[in-house]
């Protein structure tokens, strides 16, 4: 009998910032964990910006496609796809750069790519095998997100509420908000949402078997 080629699985999950993609990816990580299984997250990828000054850095739209180094993340993904290692960037928020240092990802059977701009590229769309788009309201977006930056990132409440309204949401009606058409899932009430991570964790457990995938490993790596 010839044995079939073995492919992990991609799972994208997208949404607008703060709708709780990080929540439901770490849940189905979570739920999957006697499987070999990683978070791809799209903010590891924003571009380097070395050569710019601090100042200039203050002025990137860091919601716009052009903020990340896609063709950097489709190889990444590539590789992971032929179950080839990759070295990973590393974001530091306290730069706003990628830091000089690399992280080794070793490939997995179940892939999580999670980002607010994933589905808005059709490359990457391609690859993912199940699309999920997170669906949370502006209103509890803005004050998640309010939360974060300033207790987070340093930011005051008024840089974050300047960031929201000159990029934050119109990239978000422009290009995250259009790219929901391309989901296969809606989930709204992201990782509170146990149905849906019910749902998509027995979803991928089956597309796992039809990859030739059907051994339930030990979870060696838990890393993010
Ligand atoms: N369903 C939910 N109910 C309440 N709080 C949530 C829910 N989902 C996420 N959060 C909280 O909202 C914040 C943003 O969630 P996160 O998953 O990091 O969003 P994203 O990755 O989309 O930016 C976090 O503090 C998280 O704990
Ligand atoms: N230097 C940076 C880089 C990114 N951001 C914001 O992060 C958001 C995406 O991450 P989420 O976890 O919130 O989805 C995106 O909306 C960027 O505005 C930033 O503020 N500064």
């Amino acid at each position: 009998m010839v044995e079939k080629k073995k492919r992990p699985v991609v799972i994208g999950v997208t949404g607008g910032s703060g709708s709780g993609k990080t929540t439901v990816s770490r849940a189905i990580f979570n739920q999957l964990l006697g499987h070999s299984i990683m978070i791809l997250q799209q903010d590891s990828y924003y571009k380097d910006q070395s050569h710019k000054t601090m100042a200039e850095r203050e002025e990137t739209n860091y919601d716009h496609p052009l903020a990340f180094d896609s063709d950097l993340l489709l190889e990444h993904l590539n590789k992971l796809l032929n179950y080839e290692a990759i070295e990973k960037p590393v974001y530091d928020y306290t730069k706003l750069n990628r830091s000089t240092e690399t992280v080794t990802q070793e490939p997995r059977d179940v892939i999580i790519l999670e980002g607010i701009l994933i589905l808005d590229d059709k490359r990457l769309r391609d690859l993912m095998d199940i699309k999920v788009f997170v669906d949370t309201d502006d209103d509890i977006r803005i004050l998640r997100r309010i939360q974060r930056d300033t207790k987070e990132r340093g930011r005051t409440l008024d840089e974050v509420i300047q960031q929201y309204l000159e990029t934050v949401r119109p990239m978000y009606n422009q290009f995250v908000e259009p790219s929901k058409r391309y989901a296969d899932i809606i989930v709204p009430e992201g990782g509170k949402n146990q149905v849906a991570i019910d749902l998509l964790t027995t979803k991928i457990q089956s597309i796992l078997v039809k990859h030739g995938n059907n051994k339930v490993f030990n979870n060696i790596d838990t890393t993010i």
